[in-house]
């Protein structure tokens, strides 16, 4: 066995609180051995003045989104995307998916993320990126009815279904795929139940969209006299390994709903913002027990991939919408984004004890704005960020040392991202 050993820091535990210790690594099997004192392994990342915590789960985004970074800002989400996002999508190449999820992977392993789910096109491209990344990841292709005839909707999630199967166990199993209808108003009521059977058909989760504005709710209410997400379950949408990302329109039946069935709520806050979409009931989610994740939404509504921010907005929005200082507390905004967030993708990441997945990520606590260092749990939600990641190491294998990406050429992949971006803009306009 070819070990690694995190030696010299403090290690945050799965029940959040911090001791010392090191964490002892099966390169091979990807896994951790042991978490004690004075490990010694083949190999050794030093964690003195550090904390070892899980990997970050980024549970829902767009990583090729990236390229549209500051695109187009300070729009509501009907407007961005109908006006912006999906006119300028439309001139997408293959290439630019692949350069643009480099570019996110670079800015994941920095910022101590080592696993994401992602809603986009051409995700062979991204299994290829995630495969040199060294990361893992959730993958599925976008279906979208809107703007399509009966055929073309229903070959879109023809597409969604096959591309699953296709990247599900690419980069040595790190890659697993999902069906990924885009909204519960964006997909038709037909193609949205075909794609839930035909997903577990094949046993692979379903992700979406869903609550997002009260613009997306209020219509199915008007419709239907169904909650979204009631309206949801019928359609065979809510099964315990499903997904969605936003939940930020819900009410207390829909909140019960989650939690009996086990779906999966992606709380995006920045997107949630910046979109003006609304406030989560985050703590009214975690009280009924859902499984809760954290995720980032695609670089062009937030704009970064940096999960530590998502932390801070999470237990800070969540304060504003409970209106209550002591809701959504720094303990809850970790969780989500490292157990929580495994839980809703079903990885066995997120939580640091023997046999769990080896992805981790160590943060450097020797700086100004973590000094003193009362309580690192406080530190990691309300003031590390992701640049204070010193080491990232997923399955086993240092994709970071040293603030140095090892598995992906840094300069190469922002030059390329750089350079495919604004061609893409040219070709859009
Ligand atoms: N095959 C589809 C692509 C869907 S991919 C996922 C889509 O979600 C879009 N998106 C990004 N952020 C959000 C959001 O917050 N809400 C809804 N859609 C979003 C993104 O721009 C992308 O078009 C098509 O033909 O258009
Ligand atoms: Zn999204």
């Amino acid at each position: 066995m070819q070990t690694l050993a995190i030696r010299g820091g403090r290690v945050l535990r799965p029940d959040m609180t911090v001791t010392e210790a090191d964490v002892l690594v099966d390169r091979e099997g990807g896994d951790i051995v042991e978490i004690g004192p004075d490990l010694d392994g083949d190999e050794t990342l030093d964690a003195t003045d550090g904390l070892v915590m899980p990997g970050l789960v980024n549970a829902h985004t767009h990583v090729a989104m990236t390229l549209l970074r500051g695109y187009a800002d300070d729009k509501p989400l009907e407007t961005w995307l109908r006006e912006d996002i999906w006119p300028v999508e439309a001139a997408l190449e293959p290439a630019d998916i692949e350069a643009g999820a480099e570019l996110g992977m670079v800015e994941m392993i920095r910022s101590g993320t080592t696993a994401f789910a992602d809603m986009y096109f051409e995700i062979d491209r991204t299994a290829a990126a995630v495969d040199r990344a060294g990361t893992r990841a959730v993958l599925g292709h976008g279906a979208i009815s809107a703007g399509k005839d009966d055929e073309a909707a229903r070959a879109d999630i023809e597409e969604s279904v096959a591309m699953a199967a296709q990247v599900d166990g690419a980069a040595d199993g790190r890659v697993s795929g999902a069906v990924m209808p885009h909204s519960l108003t964006t997909v038709t009521p037909e193609l949205l139940e075909f794609a839930a059977e035909r997903a577990h058909e094949k046993g692979v989760p379903v992700h979406y969209h869903a609550n997002e504005t009260r613009d997306e709710v209020d219509p199915i209410v008007d419709e239907r006299d169904q909650r979204p997400l009631a309206w949801a379950r019928d359609l065979g949408l809510c099964g315990n390994d499903d997904f969605f990302a936003h939940g930020v329109h819900l009410d207390d039946s829909e909140i019960d709903l989650l939690a009996e069935t086990g779906t999966g709520v992606v709380h995006c806050p920045a997107s949630n913002m910046k979109l003006a979409s609304g406030m989560a009931p985050v703590q009214r989610l975690l009280d009924a027990g859902a499984t809760v994740g954290l995720g980032t939404d695609g670089a062009a509504s937030n704009n970064d991939l940096d999960l530590f921010d998502e932390m801070r907005d999470a237990a800070m929005l969540g304060k504003l919408a409970a209106d209550d200082a002591s809701a959504v507390a720094a303990p809850d905004a970790v969780r989500m984004a490292t157990a929580g967030g495994a839980d809703v993708l079903g990885l066995d990441t997120g939580r640091l004890e023997p046999g769990a997945a080896a992805d981790i990520a160590v943060v450097d606590f020797d700086a100004p704005h973590l000094t003193p260092g009362h309580d690192l749990v406080s530190h990691l939600a309300y003031a590390v960020r992701g640049s204070d990641v010193r080491h990232t190491v997923c399955d086993g294998d240092i994709l970071m040392r040293d603030r140095e990406v090892l598995t992906l050429d840094e300069e190469a992949v922002v030059e390329r991202a750089a350079e495919r971006a604004r061609a893409l803009v040219e070709r859009a306009e």
